[in-house]
């Protein structure tokens, strides 16, 4: 496959073939030779065939093989001629981060580290199919899928302060429970305030190194402050969600006209009675996200206070920011100069909208939105800003994490003889997980090198550096 250098940071994948829009990879020269090239390259060029795409396949440097799309993967459809594809969502609607800064340092905390990691692992359930202490009714879920963050803080998790921190301020329009099928209610009834599996996890860190003040003040961080970060998604409903729109779109392929590329690459047109039905789910599995994360970070921050015996006020837990890596948007992008109505799917990428944009809280709009990108449980995290750079060429869009190097199975097979936990522990960094595999599938070598990643997007201007976090305890599922 043929591929061009743009410049330090952009590859180009020429159009061939039945490609509308060329391929745009975000990386720089060692992280081309990380990426698995043929399997990744080409979805970057299948999803460049679909229709109504504008502009380029993209992908950001943490990108790795997904579902159709690749993860990693950013790509904007016009709204009235394109199309919504499922696997350009992926499976876990919104999985998404959401980062909380206290008014404690690591001296504060470090004494108490263990009985604090021990008591998250006893209140946040965890692990596959974990279930949790709240039993929705049919009513109380409808409400969950329809107000998204808003239904938890009203039933007293968290605060109302916290919306206007989160992402399309916790709620997705348009979200109809009546699109859902009855497995994927039934399977969401049981799993609000869970974790989840594997890659998912709740993160006790510390501010390391601040590298853009001015945002950092704005964000309220500052060198030595004790944050949580709480990385999970919709949990069986979005799994849900994904599975039955895939079934149901498959087997309506032919009213798209074309002949896919990959299977997996099924989808609707937008402007489609199917395509507005998985919207509608996709919404509803969006919204159940974020009330997830909501509820998930109050209890947090109920442990950290029990453990360490203090207040609220000393606490001083506050939102940072909560976004989604894996979701599909209506946006208004300038396209070629004029303002256009896009779909834009970020499938394990996030946004990243610049100074001065409208839809970031007044706090943070002079600096941008806070991005928060995921490294791994052993080395570090990054608390990034949004730029004017990645309105103008990535539909305002930013690397989600590090990325996968190493497959789950190279992965167990790596850790042969090893104790991660000990390697953990003699970094200083305490560990409790579920899944049996878990600790040897996500252990830090799977992942890139999260410094290098940054540093791609930070250089090619889709995002600016602000603050780098270093991990003190995490809990995995
Ligand atoms: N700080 C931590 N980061 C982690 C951990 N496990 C995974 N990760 C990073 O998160 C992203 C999430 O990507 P997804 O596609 O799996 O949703 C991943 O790429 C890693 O970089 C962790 O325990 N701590
Ligand atoms: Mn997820
Ligand atoms: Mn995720």
């Amino acid at each position: 496959m043929q591929i061009k250098k743009i410049d330090d940071f952009q590859w180009l994948l020429p159009r061939t073939g039945s490609m509308r829009v060329p391929g745009i990879i975000y990386t720089n020269e060692s992280g081309l030779n990380a990426i698995k090239k043929e399997e990744t390259f080409k979805q970057v060029c299948n999803v460049a065939s679909l229709p109504g795409i504008i502009k380029a396949s993209m992908a950001m440097p943490d990108i790795h093989w997904g579902y159709g799309f690749p993860i990693g993967g950013v790509a904007a459809f016009d709204w009235e001629t394109g199309v919504i594809s499922p696997g350009g969502v992926g499976y876990d609607i919104n999985c998404g981060v959401r980062l909380a800064r206290t008014n404690l340092e690591e001296k504060d905390v470090r004494p108490h580290l263990r009985n604090l990691i021990n008591a998250l692992f006893r209140e946040i359930p965890s692990g596959i199919g974990s279930t949790g202490s709240l039993k929705l009714t049919n009513s109380e879920e409808k409400n969950v899928l329809k107000k998204g963050s808003l239904w938890a803080v009203q039933q007293g998790f968290g605060h109302a302060s916290n919306l206007e921190r989160t992402e399309d301020g916790g709620c997705m329009p348009d979200a109809d429970p009546e699109t859902l099928s009855k497995r994927a209610l039934e399977r969401g009834k049981k799993q609000l305030g869970t974790l989840g599996s594997g890659n998912h996890f709740l993160e006790v860190g510390v501010v390391e190194t601040i590298f853009d003040l001015e945002a950092a003040r704005a964000y309220g961080l500052f060198e030595g402050q004790v944050t949580l970060m709480l990385h999970t998604g919709s949990r069986g409903l979005g799994y849900q969600v994904c599975d039955d729109h895939l079934a149901m779109m498959t087997k309506q392929a032919n009213k798209l006209g074309i002949t896919l590329p990959d299977r997996q690459l099924v989808c609707a047109r937008i402007q489609s009675e199917q395509g507005r039905h998985y919207l509608s789910a996709m919404a509803c599995a969006a919204n159940y996200a974020w009330a997830n994360r909501q509820i998930l970070m109050h209890k947090a921050g109920l442990v950290l206070m029990d453990i360490l015996g203090i207040s609220p006020n000393t606490l001083g837990m506050n939102l940072v920011y909560d976004l989604c890596h894996n979701i599909a948007k209506k946006e208004s992008h300038i396209i070629d100069g004029k303002k256009q109505i896009v779909c834009v799917h970020r499938k394990g990428a996030t946004r990243s909208f610049g100074p001065g944009h409208p839809s970031i809280c007044p706090e943070y709009r002079k600096v941008g939105q806070p991005i928060l990108i995921p490294g791994d449980m052993g080395t570090a995290s990054y608390v990034l800003a949004g730029t004017q750079r990645a309105m103008e060429e990535t539909f305002g869009s930013t690397c989600h994490g590090a990325g996968r190097v190493l497959s789950r199975k190279a992965a167990k097979k790596a850790s042969r003889g090893r104790s991660i936990q000990r390697e953990l522990e003699d970094l200083g960094i305490l560990v409790k997980w579920t899944g049996r595999s878990t600790l040897a599938e996500e252990m830090p070598d799977a992942y890139k090198d999260i410094s290098q990643v940054v540093d791609i997007v930070h250089g090619a201007g889709l995002s600016k550096k602000v603050a780098k976090l270093r991990p003190m305890a995490v809990l995995k599922g």
